[in-house]
């Protein structure tokens, strides 16, 4: 049998937040959340805002800490953070993520065919003389022009700069793909090419994704399961058929109604 692509049990975060009375209180933003996504699988993480989502997703990077449970990509262990150079670039080589927002990830400085050949030079076995054309290839896929690709960060669109970070993630060629609403914030015919893209890669590599998505639609094209959350727990999972088209819980079938977007909740 064949290990997950990523492994989480019981995994909680519990934020330490002010009262509003000059004090603190615990905040438990992710309660003992258990999935796995098989390898080559992809799984969607839908729910309301504030849910946890994000949070799930910063801990599997390591980018927060988790406060109990565990989590494995690859079967290796991701509950501590590493500091060791060659353990993080290991690390960045099994998963990559996307956030909503790259322009913080982004180096200003630095035009789009940099970027991306930073990643490469990093993270692929490419001559300096064969990089230029995996970007371009890469550049492509995720529909930049030519210019675009000579353009810095503050010249792009939100929309093309969410395109070059879904591009120094692919030239990464990681085992896994998080996409934290990566995807539904681009114009559709964009959308509808990236997620074709997203589509083969799966197919030719086995590359396994985790989308966080408010956009079901996006879910039920990329994804096989989904998991629902709401105040950091799961409250439903399963495949996307059974999920999505016949939810048992009514807090899905309320989210399957309404078309959410961020800071959306159900009923409101
Ligand atoms: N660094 C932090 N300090 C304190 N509370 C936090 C922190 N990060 C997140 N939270 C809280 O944890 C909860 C979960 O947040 P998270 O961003 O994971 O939700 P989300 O489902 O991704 O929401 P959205 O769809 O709006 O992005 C929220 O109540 C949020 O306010």
């Amino acid at each position: 049998m064949s290990v997950d692509a990523v492994s989480v049990s019981g995994l909680s975060k519990t934020f330490r937040v002010p009262d509003g009375k000059g004090g603190h209180i615990r905040h438990m933003a992710v309660d003992q959340v258990t999935f796995a996504v098989e390898a080559g699988g992809s799984l969607g993480i839908v729910g309301e805002s504030g849910s946890g989502k994000t949070t799930i997703a910063r801990m599997l990077v390591g980018l927060e800490r988790a406060s109990g449970g565990s989590m494995t990509v690859l079967g290796r262990d991701r509950s501590t953070p590493t500091r060791r150079a060659v353990e993080r670039n290991r690390r960045a080589r099994e998963l990559q993520i996307v956030f909503q927002d790259p322009y913080t990830s982004l180096d200003p400085s630095q035009s789009a065919r940099a970027a991306v050949d930073e990643v490469l030079r990093h993270h692929a076995k490419l001559t300096a003389g064969q990089r230029p054309t995996r970007t371009a290839a890469l550049m492509e896929q995720v529909g930049l022009t030519e210019r675009q690709a000579d353009a810095r960060p503050r010249d792009l669109s939100g929309g093309q700069r969410q395109r070059v970070a879904i591009a120094r993630a692919l030239a990464a060629e990681p085992r896994v793909l998080i996409l934290d609403e990566a995807v539904s914030a681009l114009d559709v015919s964009i959308q509808a090419q990236i997620v074709n893209l997203l589509a083969d890669i799966r197919a030719a590599t086995g590359m396994a994704y985790l989308l966080i998505s408010h956009d079901l639609a996006v879910v039920r094209q990329l994804c096989d399961a989904v998991l629902v959350l709401r105040r950091g727990k799961v409250v439903e999972q399963g495949s996307c058929g059974q999920v999505l088209d016949a939810p048992v819980e009514d807090y899905t079938r309320r989210l399957r109604a309404a078309v959410p977007v961020p800071g959306w909740r159900p009923g409101s």
